[in-house]
């Protein structure tokens, strides 16, 4: 399952999705059109290796063996195969660029195992939840959100950020090692934290207990979740559940302490008004448009007043964005250090991109990453050859899908795009699609094969092909349940490293054996094994 799916790291129940309660009562009905309406894509004959296998769900998340087996199926069947899973369900898997749009568009609804395991672990989420109806609205207010931050004078202070964490990494590197996984997600934990509640959560004294309880509650999720009966007669389920009322417990303590930083900054800017009426007007404006979407009505304000008000609201907008956001931010940043680290002439030109940049503007503004045209194609690339999960997974609740090819995809069949398999497909991507080549990424006009990036010749910069015109490019999804973090993390994650690898260089511990692949792990696909690393201080610069 994908990255804000979570993962099922050990096998537990499949049971089929939930379907509508008008399709519930249907029953055999439901299930028999299921059949037949299944049996016309499409597809090999159900007794696969597949059928019948209780875990197949957590095969999406850990779907290696699933992707290559739906690739030999594409290969023989075409674009579009379905797989049953089990008499009631069914699995269609799309490849094809034209149909993944469409298919994309029109199926508006997650799999409700993804919203189940969201709800179990930090409680009602409008942003987590399966049906769109439910999350069209939080959709757009953390858009609006998150493109606050984006906004200049609102922007997060980085340098603080990425400080807070290497004074982490100090204390790790003196305990013993560190690797580009744990590295990563450290980065990944405070750059949401310092997001959602402010610089102050840099300095909350429990921001590290907060981290290992999120990595532990992200672990087991969907493993519970994907249970038909809530087993109250294990103890590990119980275990589950305290670690997840410590998680809210403290949840709660920070957006407290966020509170109170709040109106202490509302009253600072309001000292600041007694200058004259105009001035004072400027600086309540600035301080609505930074805080408005939090304070004042967005989504994050209901889970805010629902604590206040009711003690049991769980806050799941707030844990939910923490865990799918640190997860899949940590996973891109773990990916593009992992390629630095073994690419170390990329990571000089990189560094040599910074300082030109640098010269140019004397210091490093928010803006200047958009031009970093090398280090924006190697996160791309980063990006296509580890996605955050394996499959992109939809499905449509209540109705079939008619699709152009006049295919019909029944409601409630698990609609999957096997990502791997499209952003590493030889007749999109070339010849050279498994391979590490930010170049892909940049105009051919530069015909700086090297990816170096000063000018060329011809007096043109190269520049960045804008990635989401390429429709195998999905990192982030696409159409109605499209990532809404995608500007914001792009751009965070960009700035973090621009600001790292100007004052670092990350070096390859020596002795450190073995290829990293990508592999399913903690609910996200990650390099493994991590290259352990060492963070060196750039004198020059
Ligand atoms: C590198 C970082 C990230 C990656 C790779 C990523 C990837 C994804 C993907 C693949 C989806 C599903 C898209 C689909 O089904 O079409 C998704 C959904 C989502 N993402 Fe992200 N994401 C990232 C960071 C973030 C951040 C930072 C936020 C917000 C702070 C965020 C918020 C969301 C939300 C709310 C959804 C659910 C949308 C829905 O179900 O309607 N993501 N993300």
């Amino acid at each position: 399952s994908r990255a804000h799916g979570g993962g099922v790291r050990r096998r537990g129940a499949l049971h089929p999705p939930r379907l509508p309660p008008s399709r519930r009562r249907g029953g055999a009905g439901a299930a028999r059109k299921l059949w037949i309406k299944g049996s016309q894509i499409p597809g090999p004959p159900s007794s696969t290796p597949f059928f019948g296998r209780g875990d197949l769900v957590a095969a999406c998340g850990s779907g290696a063996d699933l992707s290559g087996y739906l690739s030999k199926l594409h290969h023989k069947y075409g674009p579009i195969v379905r797989l049953w899973l089990g008499p009631t369900q069914l699995l269609v898997s799309v490849k094809d660029t034209g149909l993944i749009n469409e298919v994309l568009m029109k199926a508006e609804d997650k799999l409700p195992l993804t919203g189940k395991a969201y709800q179990l672990a930090f409680g009602r989420s409008s942003l987590f939840a399966s049906s769109f109806e439910q999350v069209k609205k939080g959709r757009e207010s953390l858009a609006e959100y998150l493109n606050a931050k984006l906004d200049e004078r609102t922007n997060l202070n980085l340098v603080k950020v990425v400080e807070t964490i290497l004074g982490r990494v100090d204390s790790i590197m003196a305990k013993g090692f560190l690797d580009c996984r744990v590295f990563a997600q450290h980065i990944a934990f405070y750059i949401l934290g310092a997001t959602i509640f402010g610089e102050a959560f840099l300095d909350w004294p429990n921001s590290t207990m907060y981290e290992e309880l999120l990595m532990m509650v992200a672990k087991d999720g969907c493993f519970w979740a994907s249970c038909k009966v809530p087993p109250f007669w294990s103890v590990g389920y119980w275990r589950y559940h305290l670690l997840c009322a410590k998680l809210k417990h403290l949840t709660r303590e920070i957006v407290q302490l966020y509170r109170c930083n709040y109106s202490t900054a509302t009253q600072d800017d309001l000292k600041k008004c007694t200058g004259t009426q105009q001035v004072g007007e400027e600086i309540r404006m600035e301080s609505t448009s930074l805080l408005n979407n939090v304070i004042s009505g967005s989504f994050i304000q209901c889970d805010i007043d629902g604590y206040l008000c009711s003690q049991e609201e769980p806050c799941g907008n707030i844990l939910g964005l923490m865990f799918h956001g640190s997860l899949a931010i940590a996973s891109l940043i773990g990916g593009v250090i992992t390629r630095l680290v073994l690419h170390p002439e990329l990571q000089g030109k990189l560094y040599s991109e910074i300082i030109a940049t640098r010269k140019r503007n004397s210091q490093l503004e928010t803006s200047d990453v958009q031009n970093m045209q090398l280090l924006l194609s190697t996160v791309y690339e980063s990006a296509r050859l580890l996605p955050a999960g394996p499959l992109l997974q939809r499905c449509s609740l209540e109705h079939d899908l008619s699709l152009k090819s006049s295919i019909t995809l029944p409601a409630g069949a698990i609609l999957v795009v096997p990502l791997q398999l499209v952003q590493m497909d030889y007749s999109i991507w070339g010849n050279d699609a498994c391979e590490f080549n930010p170049c892909r990424f940049l105009s051919k006009a530069t015909g700086l094969k090297d990816g170096n990036s000063e000018i060329h010749e011809s007096g043109k910069r190269p520049f960045v092909r804008d990635p989401n015109k390429n429709a195998a490019f999905l990192p982030f999804g696409s159409g109605t349940r499209a990532c809404v973090g995608q500007k914001f993390a792009l751009h965070s994650i960009s700035r973090v490293l621009a600001y790292l690898l100007q004052n670092y260089e990350i070096r390859l511990q020596p002795g450190v054996s073995g290829e990293p692949k990508p592999t399913m792990d903690d609910c996200i696909l990650q390099l493994l094994p991590s290259p352990k690393i060492v963070l060196k201080r750039r004198t020059e610069q």
